[in-house]
């Protein structure tokens, strides 16, 4: 049997999402290969007709949402936002809690959609987990002052970090921070790992999205499931 294509998995959900857009929305854009496909189903709409304006996550998905034509909101607005649509690196069955973050833009990420009256997922099916874990490193977002401190910090706590490189120099977000990636085989209790990280000196952020999403919309080859919290 071949592999299915994630392109299309993807594609399917993030239109699928899409069609929740509605005139007068604020929707918070994600970041991502899957949201790259929400961003054009979206271009799509608003040439034809659909006032919706849109909250980038990170500066990959303004430039994206710029060039495409969907209206972004001026610098100083600050409404509640109707809805976020963005990716993820795992969905937990059940929970729907999620880890995010392997493309960096966690903390805009996170930021928009605590911002948003709902948050959609959209994934294909190779990012459902029973339990988060080991199936992709966890993201944390730390201050690049100081850095190794912080890595000896999560090493105490036995979460394997790698400072993430790129061209083999230190990644830099959008907020100028760095990420180190924590290799855990299974996150038994995700609040309580989010609550000790969250305490730490110079840690900004975490890819643990707990209780966030409140659909997520599967790309399976056999069609969409809609799983609801
Ligand atoms: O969290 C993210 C970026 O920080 C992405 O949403 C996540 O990595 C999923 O990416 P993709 O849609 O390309 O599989």
């Amino acid at each position: 049997m071949t592999a299915p294509d994630r392109s299309i998995l993807k594609r399917a959900a993030a239109v699928r999402a899409v069609g929740e857009v509605q005139d007068g929305m604020v929707i918070g854009l994600g970041t991502g290969s899957t949201s790259a496909f929400a961003i054009e189903e979206l271009s799509r709409r608003v040439a034809a007709g659909l006032k919706i304006v849109g909250v980038p996550t990170s500066e990959r998905t303004r430039l994206m949402a710029q060039q495409q034509g969907v209206p972004l909101l001026k610098p100083g607005d600050r409404p509640r936002l109707d809805l976020t649509i963005d990716g993820a690196d795992q969905v937990e069955r059940g929970s729907l809690d999620l880890v995010k973050g392997a493309g960096g833009a966690l903390l805009g990420e996170k930021i928009v959609a605590s911002a948003s009256d709902r948050m959609i997922v959209i994934v294909d099916d190779s990012k459902i987990v029973e339990r988060l874990g080991k199936a992709t490193p966890l993201p944390v977002e730390i201050v690049s002052f100081g850095w190794r401190y912080t890595v000896d910090r999560l090493t105490a706590l036995g979460l394997r970090p790698h400072l993430r490189l790129v061209d083999g120099k230190p990644f830099v977000s959008d907020a100028g921070n760095h990420i180190a990636d924590c290799h855990i085989d299974e996150i038994a209790d995700a609040a309580g790992l989010e609550a000790e990280l969250s305490s730490l000196v110079g840690v900004v952020e975490t890819g643990l999205f707990l209780g966030l999403a409140s659909t997520v919309i599967v790309g399976r080859p056999d069609g969409i499931e809609v799983m609801q919290r």
